[in-house]
């Protein structure tokens, strides 16, 4: 199954594909927003909104933890996130979409791990999925690869920050990237993000940031990126070649003995409900 964690302005992906039910789960971390389970291109497909119909957790309050718990129970694999950001640079305007290939993480004060009762350190050495990266960036006009630079919020930068952003080498700003990355990892799940440009990061901007600007480019923009993941999910096979389904194996400080190794994808299965594309 593929999840799509949907952000800012793409509510309405929840009316997507040919709908099979609605359930919002109650998970170890709380209860999470209504998922919408629909078939689209032979794949079952998990749509989840970040915020909350109508918006309603701001990204600091997002809960990152219930929504990949979920998601996980739910049998998904492959995660694909959208991300409305604010552009470091120039050259990447307003309208523009991105795939970042790695970030930046300056959230402060949320729960950021699965693993607090024992010690486990995934390896983030490619933070984001390849497969997953390379069919969204199959697209004309994408971006391929970026860093994304992730805070706490919810108030937008000052300029002092963004400079010391662009110093650093990020490409685009936003306040939900993570932990939701690194959530996905640990639980062995492909993970990788859309981004859509919504404005030039505050000081690059002419003008004071206002979220009408960033509703206004997502309400022009979210047909172009539903298409993006549209053919992603077309393009996406489901062989798991890539480390991240292996996220675990050298990663727990007491079980780390290869044939000891016992990662969330040998214990929970996934769902027999794929077709011509899916493997077991
Ligand atoms: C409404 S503007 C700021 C808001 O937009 C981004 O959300 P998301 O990543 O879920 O699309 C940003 O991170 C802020 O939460
Ligand atoms: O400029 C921004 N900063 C942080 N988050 C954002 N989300 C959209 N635009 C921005």
């Amino acid at each position: 199954m593929i999840g799509i964690i949907g952000g800012t302005g793409i509510y309405e992906m929840a009316e997507y594909g040919r709908l099979e039910r609605r359930e919002s789960l109650i998970t170890p971390y709380g209860k999470t927003p209504e998922i919408s389970v629909f078939k689209l291109h032979g794949r079952r497909v998990a749509f989840i909104p970040r915020h909350s119909p109508g918006h309603d957790k701001p990204p600091h309050m997002v809960n990152y933890r219930a929504n990949i718990w979920a998601l996980k129970e739910l049998g998904v694999r492959q995660i694909i996130a959208t991300n409305a950001v604010g552009s470091l640079k120039r050259s990447i305007g307003p309208g523009d979409f991105v795939v970042p290939h790695d970030f930046l993480d300056f959230t402060r004060s949320r729960p950021s791990t699965f693993y607090d009762e024992k010690t486990v350190h995934v390896d983030m050495t490619e933070p984001y999925c390849r497969n997953i990266r390379s069919a969204l960036s199959g697209s004309s006009g994408v971006v391929d690869g970026g860093v994304y630079v992730c805070t706490e919020g919810p108030r937008f930068e000052t300029p002092a920050e963004i400079r010391m952003f662009q110093t650093l080498g990020g490409t685009v700003v936003g306040m939900t990237g993570l932990p939701e990355a690194v959530l996905a990892r640990e639980l062995e799940m492909c993970y990788a993000s859309i981004c859509l440009v919504s404005n030039y990061a505050a000081s690059i901007s002419p003008s004071k940031l206002t979220i009408d600007e960033v509703f206004e480019i997502m309400d022009e923009k979210k047909n172009d990126l539903i298409d993006i993941i549209d053919a992603a999910i077309r393009d996406l096979k489901t062989e798991q070649s890539c480390p991240c389904q292996h996220a675990l194996r050298g990663a727990d400080v007491n079980n780390h003995e290869e044939e000891l190794y016992e990662g969330f994808n040998d214990i929970c299965k996934p769902e027999k409900e794929e077709q011509h594309h899916d493997g077991p």
